[in-house]
Parts: structure tokens; C-alpha cells; sequence
């Protein structure tokens, strides 16, 4: 539906009639292109445009900041980087991610040195070893965005100017961080092994299903959500080895506790325990005895009629 909307080539106006293209709100496609008929004038503060399915629109532009966002030359069409686009407000960032992921089938764009990723959920045939040979020891503007030059980009620093690198890795549940983590490991283990994977590399590998067999659970957005972020820390070598790992937790969201509620009262009560045990174990332990005996003294007093304090 929405390639239909979408203007064909100039299909409508002839080239000396040819002027800019701009995104409008659309309530079903989000954002539709439309061509402009005339020059804006802004004495006029009249917009004339032409939808993609030919229907024509007017309308008054009240203030400047009604005028809809400038659509980008077809030249820029599936360019990957974002970057490098004349235009970049959010319809533009959706076409672009849109063209090259139906047209282009690539998931990975980028926009300067981050990598924008969208979730296939296919097995895609990107991930395999003649992959990362590929993108082994290249430059990240030199290659087609991947998340392999991102882990190759880190690598390279680090083992050129010796300084720690991070990836950060976000995006909403579901959206294929989990993944891409384990691409970049993967990335890592291989590029950094031996001819073969030895055995910490393989170990650091194989720590994944443990951590998300005790860490993880299906909700609603993924069958295998992340119940906590993960602070993943790999240590290389002076070849560029693995030589070990270490996760830390952290971001344990309100969001991602199933049972907070439970887990809070269970807090508490450890809480009243402990310090009951920790402070007040004397005076308890006295007032415990006192008690018992003064119970002792009235059932003493009932069996022999006596007054308690006279037993006492
Ligand atoms: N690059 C990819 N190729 C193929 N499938 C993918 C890819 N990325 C993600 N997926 C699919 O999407 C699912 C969800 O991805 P993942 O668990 O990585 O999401 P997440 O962002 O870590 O979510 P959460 O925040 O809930 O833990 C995966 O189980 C996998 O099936």
C-alpha cells in the first residue's frame, strides 16, 4: 500500500515542471511523499501538493514550523549512512532504513559510527566465517555497514593504540541486542584465535545459553528476553587473544522483575529478621524468659492455690 503511495519517478509532472518533494503525516503509512506543485510564497502561506496517488492537497501554512520536512534528491536513496543524507528529520531516516531493508536487503545502515540495526527474524546468510575474514582488518568506512565492522573497528583500536573500547549496544525488547552481542563475541573469538578457537574463547562462547537459561524469560515482546542488561567485559591479550570474561548485571528495570512485589516483601522481612536477631537478641532472650516464667508461676498458682509471688 505504501509503494503505491509513494511517487513513481515523476510520473505526474514533466521535467521542466519537476520541484521539491516533502514528507506529510499520514495516519496509515505514517509519513507519505508529495511533490510540490508551485514554490511555496510565503505571502501567500498557500502549500500545493500532489500525493503519489495523484490526489491534490492545499493547504495554509499557519507558521513556518508547519511546513513539512523537505524530502531528499533520489540520488540518496538507500544510502548507507545516514549521515550523508541532504535531509535528516525522521521520515527520512524511516524511508532510508525502509528502501534498503525491502530493496537493498540489508538490515545494517549507518549513521557516522553508530550502526543502526533492524531485526530481520530470518536466519540471514551474514554471519558466516568468510564474513568476518571479509571484514578482518578493513576500514569501517571502507565496508558495507555490518555489525562485524563495528566489532572490527573496536578491535583495531585497541590493539593499535592499546586503550580499552566499548560497544554499546541499545534498543527496545526484542530488537536483536542479544544477538548482536553474540556476533560481536563470535567476531572477537575468531579474529582474535588462533586457527582454532582455544579453549577460553570457547568457554567465553559457551557461557551464553547458562547466563540465559538462569537470566532469561519469554514475555510478550520475546520469546528470549534479557531480564537484566549485561556489562560484558573481555579481556585480549598482547596477540589479541581472548584470555578471559566477566558479566557484570546491572539495569535490573522495575520493567523487567516479574515478581517485584514479592521480592520487596521478602526483602523486608530479611530485613525485620536480621535486625531483630542482630539488635535486640538480648532484651528478646530476657523478655522470653520473663514470660515464660511468669506463666509458669500462674499455672503453679493454679495447680497449688498459692499466690505466684509466694512460689517464686
Ligand atoms: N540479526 C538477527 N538475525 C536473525 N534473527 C535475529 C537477529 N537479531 C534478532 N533476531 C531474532 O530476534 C529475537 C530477539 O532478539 P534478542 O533476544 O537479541 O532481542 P533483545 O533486544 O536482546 O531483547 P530483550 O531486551 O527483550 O532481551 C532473537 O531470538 C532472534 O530470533
Amino acid at each position: 500500500e505504501y509503494s503505491e503511495k509513494l511517487p513513481t519517478k515523476h510520473n505526474r509532472l514533466n521535467k521542466s515542471q519537476q520541484l521539491s518533494t516533502v514528507w506529510v503525516p499520514d495516519e496509515d503509512a505514517v509519513w507519505v511523499s508529495a511533490q510540490l506543485l508551485r514554490d511555496y510564497n510565503p505571502e501567500e502561506r498557500l502549500l500545493c501538493l500532489q500525493l503519489g496517488n495523484g490526489l491534490e492537497l492545499h493547504y495554509t501554512v499557519a507558521s513556518l514550523s508547519d511546513l513539512p520536512p523537505l524530502g531528499n534528491p533520489d540520488i540518496l536513496e538507500g544510502e548507507n549512512d545516514l549521515t550523508a543524507l541532504s535531509f535528516l528529520h525522521e521520515p527520512a531516516v524511516l524511508h532510508n532504513l525502509r528502501v534498503r531493508f525491502l530493496d537493498f536487503n540489508s538490515i545494517y545502515t549507518y549513521c557516522g559510527i553508530v550502526l543502526v540495526a533492524i531485526n530481520p527474524y530470518d536466519q540471514l546468510p551474514l554471519y558466516g566465517e568468510e564474513v568476518i575474514d571479509a571484514y578482518s582488518g578493513q576500514d569501517m568506512a571502507d565496508m558495507e555497514p555490518h555489525i562485524f565492522s563495528v566489532a572490527e573497528e573496536a578491535y583495531r583500536t585497541m590493539t593499535r593504540e592499546e586503550k580499552n573500547q566499548s560497544i554499546i549496544i541499545s534498543g527496545e525488547s526484542g530488537s536483536g541486542k542479544t544477538v548482536s552481542a553474540k556476533f560481536t563475541m563470535r567476531y572477537f573469538a575468531v579474529v582474535g584465535g588462533a586457527a582454532q578457537q582455544t579453549s577460553v574463547e570457547e568457554r567465553v562462547l559457551a557461557s551464553n545459553p547458562i547466563m540465559e537459561a538462569i537470566g532469561n524469560a519469554k514475555t510478550i515482546r520475546n520469546d528470549n528476553s534479557s531480564r537484566f542488561g549485561k556489562y560484558i567485559e573481555i579481556g585480549f591479550g598482547r596477540k589479541g587473544d581472548i584470555i578471559g570474561a566477566n558479566m557484570r548485571t546491572y539495569l535490573l528495570e522495575k520493567s523487567r522483575v516479574v515478581f517485584q512485589r514479592l521480592r520487596v516483601a521478602t526483602v523486608i522481612i530479611q530485613s525485620w529478621v536480621r535486625r531483630w536477631l542482630a539488635q535486640t537478641c538480648f532484651h528478646r532472650t530476657l523478655w522470653a524468659i520473663m514470660t515464660i516464667q511468669r506463666y509458669i508461676r500462674g499455672a503453679l498458682a493454679r495447680r497449688y492455690g498459692h499466690s505466684s509471688n509466694q512460689l517464686c
